[in-house]
């Protein structure tokens, strides 16, 4: 070795084909989709010097079904010799990306110069048989997985195009199989624009038998329903019963998008098949509609994307934004235009699909202008639309949790007060929005504090008699910092009310969190509980109107008072949902034993009579 020598990387093929079928290609089957796309991009290149050339891809399978081989052929440009040693032989190089690059626009689906690498998954060796349409002799290039190579000239003189043989090799019969393979053409190859047949034995079909019109105007697969409807089963293997037409302003991207007959989860990953150039490149495409579309299912043709390596996804790129905001505005304006002349399939739609719909309102207000009365919510009457709701009132309450929502269901309810549950995703917000896209109501979140104010207060006479049982209660309630407040309320079979303020609530979090913490952690949390404690109280209202209620504040029920309004506040705290402390829970527990013993006693006493 002197000072400076230079070298030659060495590519290890077989570390390389090992590479691309576990970790690039998500199945061996790619195969198919790679040899199908060689032939089709040749044929576009000899369409460029030959515009008149017709072209097609032959596909056969021979042999039985310990020995078979599939011959895949083409009459697109072929390969000189030069050809051979500058594409083929170059791992990575590629005749089909010219100036452009790997990021640039090219009429071919191909440019990375490794697809067809993809054969060795499933043979041992690449046979190719190929007579360039630029002039020249037959040749035949045969390709091991260890890196070599050899050519050799036939004396045969086939028509221009190209032969490619792949013996299945061991392990590999089930992408050799006549169903599978028909079914795999099928998947990949069922858009292209030039005629598949696959041949095996006396059989030979077309794959791509069906290029319905509507696939490059989606505009007209509104006139063609049921076709569209099959077309989506065969291709998806779901039947649909709605859908879309989608197109960008370039025209260059369209598809499909299939409504889902079914509801689905906000997290639900919505994946769509895509095809480049009328080839799929991908079924796992999941960024290529906006979030809130994920009540759709695509099919997607596009000849402006950028593909990664692995075919399977694309570059997320300006291009792929803006294809992406433009294929949302489709959905959109469909929708929008089902308002004014479907109005049933749209409302169909938003009760499948209702979380998608409100995550579009609250993006776009014009949008949720037109559709918010037919957008569902819960609230303390049942569930109903922002349109039912709208007929009766023209203030419409909401909460900002769930947890408000139940502390205040029962009080409003029994007071006719229409309050709407917004502790669900995308609920308040839209509350607060409404009042913007619909002049006519305005909106206001209510506090559990506002609904209590409704209540009724007792007499100066009433507030004298039970002055002192009330002071008792409310002492007794002092360690828990509640304060009690006896009032009138309706529904009268509710004997209590609960309600928590923020920094009680808190507070509540910061003392559950103590009783599980370390020493250490629970000193510090605990002075950061003695800052909050002077302004943390809750308030259980009791409801004088309940005959429970009245009885435990009878004059000579004292003894009893204390236990029963413990356990009052025990039980609104479990209705509320609240985790109970250790205090509570011991107060629960020795109030059921103080009542199951006095239980026994009365009952004993009454058998002794
Ligand atoms: N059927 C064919 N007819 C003519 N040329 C072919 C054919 N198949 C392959 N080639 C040549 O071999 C080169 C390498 O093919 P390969 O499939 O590995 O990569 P590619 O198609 O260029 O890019 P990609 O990796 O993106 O598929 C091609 O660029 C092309 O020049």
């Amino acid at each position: 070795m002197t000072n400076k020598d230079t070298y030659r990387f060495q590519v290890n093929l077989s570390g390389m084909i090992n590479i691309l079928s576990n970790h690039l290609y998500s199945n061996p089957r790619v195969f198919l989709r790679e040899v199908m796309q060689n032939g089709v991009d040749a044929v576009t290149a000899r369409t460029q010097i030959e515009p008149d050339h017709t072209g097609h891809i032959h596909i056969e399978l021979t042999g039985d079904i310990t020995n078979r081989t599939l011959i895949i052929e083409d009459n697109g440009i072929g390969l000189t010799e030069e050809d051979i040693h500058e594409f083929l032989a170059q791992i990575g190089q590629s005749s089909k990306r010219g100036e452009a690059a790997f990021t640039g626009e090219t009429s071919f689906i191909g440019r990375f110069g490794i697809g067809l690498l993809s054969c060795f998954m499933v043979s041992d060796e690449i046979v190719m048989v190929t007579r360039s349409a630029k002039g020249g002799p037959t040749l035949e290039w045969r390709g091991q997985p260890d890196g070599t190579y050899s050519i050799r000239k036939l004396d045969t003189e086939l028509s221009p195009g190209t032969k490619v043989y792949l013996r299945c090799k061991p392990g590999s019969e089930m992408y050799f199989d006549p169903e599978y393979l028909a079914e795999g053409l099928y998947y990949y190859g069922a858009l292209l624009p030039y005629p598949i047949t696959l041949q095996y034995g006396e059989q030979s079909k077309v794959i791509n038998d069906q290029r319905p019109v509507w696939l490059h105007e989606p505009e007209l697969a509104r006139s063609h329903r049921d076709e569209v409807l099959d077309f989506g089963e065969r291709l998806m293997g779901e039947r649909f019963k709605d859908f879309i037409p989608l197109r960008t302003s370039s025209g260059r991207t369209g598809g499909i998008a299939f409504v889902l007959p079914h509801s689905v989860n906000l997290n639900a990953k919505r994946s769509h098949q895509v095809y480049l150039k009328s080839m799929l490149v991908s079924d796992k495409a999941e960024n290529i509609l906006p979030d809130w579309a994920f009540f759709v299912k695509c099919l997607i043709w596009t000849d402006e994307l950028q593909p990664t390596a692995s075919r399977e996804h694309f570059y997320e790129d300006e291009k792929l934004q803006q294809v992406r905001e433009e294929l949302g505005d489709s959905i959109r304006s469909e929708l929008m235009r089902m308002a004014d002349y479907d109005s049933d399939r749209l409302q169909h739609i938003i009760q499948l699909h209702v979380l998608s719909m409100k995550a579009l309102a609250t993006e776009d207000e014009q949008f949720y202008r037109i559709i918010h009365r037919w957008l569902p919510f819960e609230t303390t009457f049942g569930r109903r639309t922002l349109g039912e709701m709208l007929k009766e009132h023209d203030t419409i309450y909401f909460t900002l949790t769930l947890d408000e929502y139940r502390q205040i269901t029962h009080v409003a309810a029994a007071q006719a007060l229409l309050v709407v549950n917004g502790g669900y995703i995308y609920d308040a917000e839209l509350m607060s929005a409404l009042p913007l896209v619909n002049d006519a109501v305005s909106t206001n979140r209510l506090m559990p504090e506002d609904v209590s104010l409704s209540f009724v207060d007792l007499t100066p006479d009433e507030r004298r008699a039970y002055y002192e049982l009330t002071r008792t209660a409310d002492t007794a309630l002092q360690r828990f910092r509640c304060q009690i407040q006896l009032k009138r309320f309706k529904p009268s079979e509710l004997p209590a009310l609960f309600t928590l303020s923020k920094e009680s609530s808190e507070l509540r979090s910061l003392e559950a969190a103590k009783e599980v913490s370390t020493d250490t952690l629970s000193s510090i949390l605990g002075s950061l509980g003695s800052a909050m404690e002077q302004s943390a109280y809750s308030t259980l209202y009791l409801n004088l109107d309940n005959p429970v209620v009245s009885k435990i504040f009878m004059p000579g029920n004292e003894a009893m008072m204390v236990v029963a309004v413990e356990m009052l506040y025990v039980n609104a705290l479990m209705m509320g949902h609240y985790p109970m402390n250790r205090q509570e829970l011991a107060t629960l527990n020795q109030g059921i034993l103080r009542f199951i013993e006095l239980g026994l006693s009365a009952g004993g006493s009454g058998e002794a009579r």
